[in-house]
This record gives structure tokens, C-alpha cells and sequence, in this order.
């Protein structure tokens, strides 16, 4: 429905406006900033960049929760080492997790399920009801920042999320072969139909650079974010490099430990 076309300016006896971006959702007084991190497309890394991005904020001193939105294809709790179950306090609000170096707040459905490695087959409605419910029935307590790993793509998903929370920003992955104008483009539409502000683009697995010489391998081809940022005004926050070890410090739960100043700089300076 065009919205915008047949708006009668009520809200209240609206039936759409739950789906309406111009329609205000809930702000929480309690959590200060609420950046989603999303990627036209799957297997970039935008759950790894969502984590890196809680890491470095965690790492200045600031309190950081993350929210895993992608309900289908959940992945923050491994990548932190979590399998706690989150618990309810008196008021019947859910208590999450706590990740144990930085002390990050961890909301997953991969935390609620009896076997995290059943898959879960939900439509929209349902998944929409379960981000609504990490949302407003979590206990997030004081938050400076709370990550949002959004769902992948730019369809049914990725849009339930973007209704559902007030967000005040979004970070969008990709690598340097899928960093084409079409999925950017894409995605830079899904966020200004939304109305949230872009804060740019992270470029993953950017570049291989040799331990032994230095020297800098584009092996997934060339960057195109000069291009992109023509095309779009757009900016790069970071280009992540493929990195040794990435593999088995999200096998082990350790993305915490992730050491490169530099990249956890940028990723931080990009969206302050
Ligand atoms: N910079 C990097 N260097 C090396 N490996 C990486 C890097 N970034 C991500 N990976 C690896 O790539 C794989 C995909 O990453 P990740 O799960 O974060 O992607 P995703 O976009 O969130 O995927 P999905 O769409 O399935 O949720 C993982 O095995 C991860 O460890």
C-alpha cells in the first residue's frame, strides 16, 4: 500500500501503522543508541562486523548490548562463547546474558532453543513477534549502545525488523564482490523507505595482506567503495582484511579477543 498517498494524518485509527516508518516506535529511555548492522546478502560477515563492532565500543568503556534479529540464522551467541540460558526476573522480564570478558548483553533465539542446532523455519509475523519481544521484554538495563544484527538481504526479514525497533542508524557489509552498485543501492532504498540513517559501509574480507612481505593482495578483487560513495555518497568506515585465526576465534567463542586496534578504531570512529 502507498502509505504516504492515503495517510489521513491519524494515527490512532490506522490499521497500517505499525508498518508505516513515519508512525514513532517505542524508544527506550534506558538505551541510548541502537545501530543495526545488515548486508544485501548472506555470508559477508555482517554478524562478525556486528560482534567487532560491540567489541570496540565494549572495549572504550561503554555499555553494550547486542540484539541477534537474524531469528532464521542465528550466530552472535557462538561467536561470543555463549550457551547461558537468558533468565526471567520477578516482573517477568528476561534477564540476558552476559559475555564474560567485556561484560556485553547477548539477546539470541539460539538461546532459547533446546537444541541450538535445530533449524528455525518462521515466517514473518512470527519472527517479527520475537524481535518485538527481545525488543520490549528484554531487560537490557543502561546501555549506551545496543547492536542489532539484522537478518540478511533486503526482503520480508531484514524489513519486520527495521518496523519493529527504533533505530537510529544502520552499518551495511558487504565484500569487495558483492560491493556492487545494485546490492548497495538496494539496501541504501530498504534504509530511506525506513527512514533510518546510513552511517556507511564496512567492506569485509577486503584484502590479504602476506605476513612475510606486507604486501597487500586484493584476492576477492579490487575495492569499489570510491564508486560506491560517487554513486551514493556513501562512506567506508572500515575495509576488514581477511584474517588469520577469524575462523577459529568464532569457533571458539573468542571474537572478543580480536586484537587489531586499527579496525576496531575505525569501526567505532565511523559510526560516533
Ligand atoms: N575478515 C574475516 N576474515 C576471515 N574470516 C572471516 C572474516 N569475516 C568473516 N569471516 C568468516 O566468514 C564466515 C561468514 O561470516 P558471518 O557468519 O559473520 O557472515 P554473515 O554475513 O553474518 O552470514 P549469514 O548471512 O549467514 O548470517 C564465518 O566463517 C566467519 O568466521
Amino acid at each position: 500500500m502507498d502509505q504516504e498517498n492515503q495517510c489521513s494524518g491519524s494515527c490512532d485509527s490506522c490499521s497500517s501503522k505499525e508498518s508505516c516508518p513515519d508512525f514513532p516506535k517505542p524508544t527506550k529511555k534506558d538505551v541510548c543508541k541502537v545501530i543495526a548492522v545488515g548486508s544485501g546478502k548472506g555470508g559477508v560477515g555482517k554478524s562478525s562486523v556486528a560482534a567487532l563492532l560491540a567489541v570496540a565500543l565494549a572495549k572504550r568503556g561503554d555499555s553494550v548490548g547486542v540484539l541477534d534479529a537474524d531469528i532464521t540464522g542465528p550466530s552472535i551467541p557462538k561467536l561470543f562463547g555463549i550457551t547461558e540460558r537468558p533468565k526471567g526476573d520477578e516482573s517477568g522480564k528476561i534477564i540476558p546474558p552476559k559475555t564474560e570478558k567485556l561484560g556485553i548483553s547477548i539477546m539470541s533465539m539460539n538461546l532459547l532453543l533446546d537444541d541450538p542446532k535445530a533449524p528455525v523455519v518462521w515466517r514473518g509475523p512470527l519472527i517479527g513477534g520475537v524481535v518485538k519481544q527481545f525488543w520490549d521484554d528484554v531487560e537490557w538495563g543502561k546501555l549506551d549502545w545496543l547492536v542489532v544484527d539484522l537478518p540478511p538481504g533486503t526482503a520480508d526479514a531484514p524489513l519486520t525488523v527495521m518496523q519493529t525497533i527504533a533505530l537510529d542508524g544502520m552499518v551495511i557489509v558487504t565484500t569487495p564482490q558483492e560491493l556492487s552498485a545494485l546490492i548497495v543501492g538496494k539496501q541504501a532504498r530498504l534504509a530511506e523507505m525506513m527512514k533510518v540513517p546510513i552511517l556507511g559501509i564496512v567492506e569485509n574480507m577486503s584484502y590479504v595482506k602476506c605476513p612475510k612481505c606486507g604486501e597487500i593482495l586484493n584476492v576477492f578483487g579490487p575495492s569499489h567503495s570510491e564508486e560506491i560513495e560517487k554513486a551514493f555518497g556513501i562512506s567506508t568506515i572500515a575495509k576488514i582484511p581477511v584474517t588469520d585465526g577469524f575462523a577459529a576465534m568464532a569457533d571458539d567463542g573468542t571474537i572478543e579477543s580480536f586484537s587489531d586496534e586499527a579496525v576496531l578504531g575505525a569501526l567505532v570512529d565511523g559510526i560516533l
